[in-house]
């Protein structure tokens, strides 16, 4: 038995075919939700994050000028904790290729802190040399988000800002990594979120190159 039914997911896969992403609030069953957040705060304790980069191009100045987050990259092996998670991750996969046609066949993920006054400019998520990320995922992590916080996930479409994302615990946002640009604003407060995609390849390039 999965954590949903067909006609949920079903759901939210037609809304990422029709506006190529979607918003679901109180995304993981409760126990999980605490599960991962429990073991993000643990191992922000044990000081696990480093700072994210931008590829093999960038130099550590510039990529400190587009993103400002600092992160710790996921591995079913060794954090089995999280297993409910990528279980979870792996219901998906399943349900985009039997109702979108796509042949997913991997995952990356890792946690995510934004620093108070770090951010992420405006990106997309597939590019040249990450080309597999076909889906991106974000679980936001943060209880006690406010009006006036920042950290929103801007989405914008046509060179326009489209929506701008609360970045609420246990909201979870969906979108296409190749045609969707978007922006995490600069954040008044430490932001936490689990962080990932789902690729047609096999992972381990976006770990290399951050
Ligand atoms: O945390 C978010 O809302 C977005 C993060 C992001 O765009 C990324 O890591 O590529
Ligand atoms: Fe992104």
């Amino acid at each position: 038995m999965g954590a949903y039914t067909d006609d949920e997911w079903l759901a939210w896969i037609d809304q990422l075919s029709a506006e190529d992403y979607v918003v679901i609030d109180e995304f993981l069953p409760k126990d999980i939700y605490q599960t991962l957040r429990s073991f993000f705060l643990e191992h922000l304790k044990q000081d696990d994050f480093s700072k994210a980069g931008i590829g093999a191009a960038g130099n550590r100045q510039i990529a400190a000028s587009i993103r400002g987050d600092y992160i710790y990259w996921l591995t079913k092996e060794r954090d089995v904790t999280l297993l409910p998670v990528f279980q979870l991750l792996e219901e998906l996969i399943q349900k985009l290729n039997r109702y979108c046609f796509l042949s997913l066949s991997g995952y990356e993920f890792h946690l995510a802190h934004y620093p108070s006054g770090t951010f992420y400019r405006r990106h997309l998520d597939q590019f040249r040399e990450r080309n597999n990320r076909m889906i991106s995922i974000i679980i936001y992590l943060n209880e006690l988000w406010n009006e006036g916080d920042g950290g929103e996930l801007i989405v914008y479409r046509d060179n326009e800002v489209h929506e701008k994302i609360q970045p609420l615990a246990n909201r979870c946002a969906m979108f296409r990594s190749d045609c969707v640009e978007h922006e995490v604003s600069e954040t008044r407060i430490s932001r936490y979120s689990l962080t990932g995609w789902l690729l047609y390849q096999p992972p381990g390039l976006g770990q290399i190159l951050g």
